[in-house]
C-alpha cells in the first residue's frame, strides 16, 4: 500500500497542496486529474521520491518512500520526458537498462513483447515514430517487474492510433499484485482505464472510484 498522511508541498511561499491524505491499493489503477498548473506532476515526483515533502509523509508498504529501500525494485516512473539512444536500437536500448539493473535477458524480450515492439526491435531509436517511443519508455519502465508503475501523461502529443496503443497497454499493467497511477487530461481515459480518480483542486486532493468522479464531472460541465 502506498500511504500519504497529512502531506503539504510547497514551492517557496507557493501551497501546491495542503493536508492530504490517501491510500493507494494494490490492484488499482488511479488517474491523476486536475487542471494544468493543479499539481500533478508535484505531486508524482513526492510519491516516487524524487522530492521531498514540506510537511507529513509517504510510505510504500510502511516504509518511508525517499529511503530507496522502499522502492529500489518494486516502483517504475516514467516521466513525460525521457531521454533514449537515438544511435541504439529499440532493443539495444531496454537491454542497456537491464544490464544496468541487473535484470535477465530473457525479461528484455518479454517486455518488448507486452508493449508490441519486438518486431521493431533492431530499429535505431531516431528512426522509430513518437508512439513507438513512448513504447520503448514503457518497456523500460516494465523492467524488472514493478508492482507499482507511475507514468506522467503517457498519451501527450500521441495521435490517436498512437493512444489507443498505449491505453490497451495500460490497461493490461493493473493487475491484483500490480498498480498502476498516471496523469492525463482525458476523460476517456480514465473511463477506459482507471478505478479510482486522484482529483486535484483548490490545494487539495480527493480519492474517488472513478464511475463516481465522472458522473461529477459530467454534472459539473453541464450545469
Ligand atoms: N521546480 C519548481 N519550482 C517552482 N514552482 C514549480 C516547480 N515545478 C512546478 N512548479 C509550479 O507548481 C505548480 C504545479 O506544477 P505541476 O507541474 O506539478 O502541475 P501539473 O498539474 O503537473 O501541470 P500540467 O497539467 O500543466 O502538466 C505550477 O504552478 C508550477 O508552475
Amino acid at each position: 500500500m502506498i500511504k500519504i498522511e497529512n502531506a503539504t508541498q510547497m514551492y517557496h511561499s507557493n501551497i501546491i497542496f495542503e493536508q492530504v491524505n490517501f491510500t493507494i491499493d494494490r490492484g488499482e489503477r488511479v488517474a491523476i486529474v486536475g487542471r494544468n498548473g493543479a499539481g500533478k506532476t508535484t505531486l508524482l515526483h513526492a510519491l516516487v521520491g524524487f522530492s521531498r515533502l514540506k510537511e507529513g509523509k509517504i510510505s510504500i508498504d510502511g516504509k518511508a518512500v525517499h529511503q530507496p529501500a522502499a522502492w529500489k525494485g518494486k516502483l517504475s516512473y516514467l516521466p513525460e520526458k525521457f531521454q533514449l539512444y537515438l544511435q541504439l536500437s529499440v532493443v539495444e536500448n531496454v537491454q542497456y537498462v537491464a544490464d544496468t539493473l541487473r535484470i535477465p535477458k530473457k525479461e528484455v524480450e518479454a517486455v518488448l513483447r507486452h508493449t508490441n515492439m519486438w518486431d521493431y526491435k533492431d530499429k535505431r531509436i531516431s528512426q522509430v515514430s513518437k508512439g513507438m517511443l513512448q513504447r520503448v519508455g514503457l518497456s523500460v519502465a516494465l523492467l524488472g517487474k514493478p508492482e507499482w508503475v507511475v507514468l506522467d501523461e503517457p498519451t501527450s502529443g500521441l495521435d490517436p492510433f498512437g493512444r489507443n496503443d498505449i491505453l490497451k497497454i495500460m490497461e493490461n499493467i493493473g493487475t491484483s499484485n500490480r498498480s498502476l497511477l498516471f496523469t492525463t487530461h482525458h476523460m476517456n481515459e480514465v473511463n477506459k482505464i482507471a478505478t479510482h480518480v486522484l482529483y486535484l483542486h483548490d490545494k487539495k486532493i480527493i480519492k474517488l472510484d472513478a464511475n463516481t468522479f465522472l458522473e461529477q464531472f459530467e454534472r459539473s460541465i453541464s450545469s
